[in-house]
């Protein structure tokens, strides 16, 4: 495969190279919320910053490990994970924010992903529409665990994904408002939990390249609960995922260390 190259031994988009990131990686979408992220490992050291991509990387129990942003929608995202993988990472978690959709999924709660919806244009370009986007089973199941644990409000279940973002939040103004009104109303009735815009392609890219994908989210806001007249709390810190996703994270490390320690 040819792979381009921005300057020598760093990938072309992320401005990292082997050696410069973990196997373990966290993934938020905004770059802002990098050095948050990184605050809770040992030692972290901001590596790079390019286009919508910073990178930290730092220390869990010993483990290298980095957080590097994603930007917005499944075509920044792929390119973030095709990126990492090169460089040797194979374990990720999403920590983002989106929009509840089920009324009883509140601003401030927290959704872990077991599927994704997958409306958006990136991973039509990596496997056909019928092959499901679904994160890691082991991965999914530390973040539940991590929730549990912490004791905070969380929810799992399928996300929808899409490229628009005001498709989701001003269908009527769009000439295709009958399809989305339509497809929305049928995500709800088939129970999806929240909308956000990058898990589709973090968990297509998984299946494709072989690598652990996961994904949780903050609830900021839920337009459903609005359109029902029902309180609609608004809630922006994302301290609750990133904590849930830390933790995760360790679980993780500790569960790989025990099982190549027992072979
Ligand atoms: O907060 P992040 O991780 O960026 O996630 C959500 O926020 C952005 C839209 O506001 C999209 O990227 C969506 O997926
Ligand atoms: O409503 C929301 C909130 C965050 N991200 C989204 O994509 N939608």
């Amino acid at each position: 495969m040819s792979k381009l190259v921005y300057t020598k031994g760093k990938e072309y988009h992320i401005g990292v190279g082997a050696g410069d990131v973990g196997r373990y990686v966290i993934l938020p979408g905004d770059p802002g919320r990098c050095e948050k992220i990184a605050k809770h490992f040992d030692n972290p050291v901001k590596i790079a910053q390019n286009r919508e991509y910073t990178t930290y990387t730092g220390y869990l129990d010993g483990e290298k490990v980095s957080v590097v942003s994603t930007g917005i929608g499944g075509p920044s995202a792929s390119i973030a994970v095709e990126e990492l993988i090169h460089c040797g990472a194979d374990t990720f978690i999403r920590v983002g924010t989106s929009g509840g959709m089920q009324k009883e999924v509140l601003g401030g709660d927290l959704v872990i992903a077991t599927g994704a919806i997958r409306f958006e244009g990136t991973t039509k370009e990596y496997a056909p529409i019928e092959y499901p986007a679904v994160p890691d089973f082991d991965v999914t199941t530390a973040l539940k665990e991590a929730s549990e644990e912490l004791g905070y409000r969380h929810h799992l279940g399928v996300v929808q994904c899409k490229d628009n973002f005001y498709g989701q939040h001003s269908p009527d103004s769009m000439p295709v408002a009958d399809e989305l009104n339509s497809k929305w109303k049928a995500w709800i009735a088939c129970g999806a939990l929240a909308s956000e815009m990058e898990s589709a392609a973090l968990f297509i890219v998984g299946c494709v390249r072989r690598v652990r994908t996961g994904s949780v989210m903050l609830v900021i806001a839920n337009q459903t609960r609005r359109e029902l007249g029902l309180e609609d709390p608004q809630v922006y810190d994302t301290e609750a995922a990133v904590v849930t996703a830390v933790e995760a994270m360790r679980k993780l490390i500790r569960k790989d260390r025990a099982e190549l320690a027992a072979k």
